[in-house]
């Protein structure tokens, strides 16, 4: 299983072009503020000052965790395989978002402890019926994390679209994330646990004890795939794996919320290059997201409060995405419309 190579989107020249382009638009100088800003990273990831969306999807990548058995979460294990049927029947806070915005929305089976049987809209990619309780052993196999990761891969080598959108659900992942960003910010433990799906404070307490002993139990893995197959999840290993084949492919990235982002972390511990390609959609309001972002230099284009995951965020800041194409392709120029331009 190789690694996909991802090369930088530097370009000193098109950079340029970009910046002029986006300079004569009727408006005053950097008044897109962060649109701007995409309309230059979009046209450097597709490489043209006339960047376009096509077919934008959304893959919610669906997998269970050994974990739980701890009480890290308020909900039981089964709300896992629950909400998978609730994505393919249509009624969760995905699709509703992504319906609204005309995003296509893909389930991937990575590892939900459940038999699903063969169902339209849901791709089978199961790794195995959960990870192993990482209190105890590593939560996967070396073979198990580098299948998800290959599984990740090939599922994006076979999709259309150049903007894709990650999205996770798992009861306990936000565990697994916020043992990943210990391991791979360096920040303290209390800095990287939080309610997950909504802990009480006696809760959050019990799950950041849960997690020292993790940690520690684990303290011997240094390379990212030790890290991700110790700490991590099926569906995180798997988005780390399709958040590099997508940049490869030179996609736009769209990274959610707390879980999607340790994902990236390990993806970026990798490729360095990834970065080039994200776009981040929100801050959520799980404690830690706000210092891993940090961590990535990323800026994140809403501040919503949301703590859900799903992709939702995703879904939510792709209308800002066709606004910073649109205006870049579809603005009037000083020039064209006949606006006198900066006097000094
Ligand atoms: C009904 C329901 C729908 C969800 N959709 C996303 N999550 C979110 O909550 C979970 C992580 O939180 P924790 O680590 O505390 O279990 C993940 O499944 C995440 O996607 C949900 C959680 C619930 C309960
Ligand atoms: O930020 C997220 O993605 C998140 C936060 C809490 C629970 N589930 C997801």
């Amino acid at each position: 299983m190789s690694i996909p190579v991802v090369d930088s989107t530097a370009d000193a020249e098109l950079s340029a072009r970009l910046e002029a382009a986006v300079n004569n638009k009727t408006k005053p100088l950097g008044s897109l503020g962060m649109l701007e800003t995409l309309a230059r990273q979009v046209g450097l990831v597709q490489r043209t000052v006339q960047p376009r969306i096509v077919a934008p999807a959304i893959l919610v990548f669906a997998g269970d965790h050994g974990v739980v058995a701890e009480k890290v979460s308020p909900y039981p294990q089964d709300v896992t395989w629950q909400m998978v049927e609730n994505f393919l029947g249509g009624g969760a806070a995905i699709n509703v978002f992504a319906r609204q915005n005309a995003c296509a929305l893909r389930v991937v089976d990575a590892g939900v402890n459940h038999d699903f049987g063969v169902r339209a809209g849901l791709l089978d990619r199961k790794v195995a019926h959960g990870t192993r309780n990482f209190m105890r052993e590593a939560a996967m196999t070396r073979e198990q994390c580098l299948l998800a990761i290959r599984y990740g891969v090939e599922l994006v080598d076979s999709l259309e679209g150049n903007v894709l959108g990650f999205g996770e659900m798992g009861i306990g992942n936000t565990s697994a994330a916020a043992a990943l960003m210990r391991k791979l910010t360096g920040a303290p433990l209390e800095d990287c646990v939080g309610a997950g799906a909504g802990l009480s404070e006696e809760g959050v307490a019990h799950k950041l004890a849960v997690l020292r002993r993790a940690v520690e139990l684990h303290a011997q893995a240094s390379e990212p795939l030790d890290i991700l197959a110790a700490l991590g999840g099926f569906e995180i290993a798997m988005m780390a794996g399709a958040m590099l084949a997508a940049a490869r492919r030179r996609m736009v990235l769209l990274i959610d919320g707390f879980i999607v982002t340790s994902a990236l972390l390990v993806a970026a511990r990798l490729r360095p290059a990834v970065l080039d390609y994200c776009v981040f959609s929100h801050c959520s309001d799980e404690r830690g997201h706000t210092g891993m972002l940090a961590h990535l230099g990323a800026r994140p284009l809403l501040q919503l409060g949301l703590r859900l995951g799903e992709g939702s965020g995703c879904a939510l800041a792709l209308p800002l995405l066709h606004a910073a194409v649109n205006f870049l392709n579809d603005m009037a120029t000083f020039e064209s419309a006949q606006v006198s331009g900066k006097d000094g």
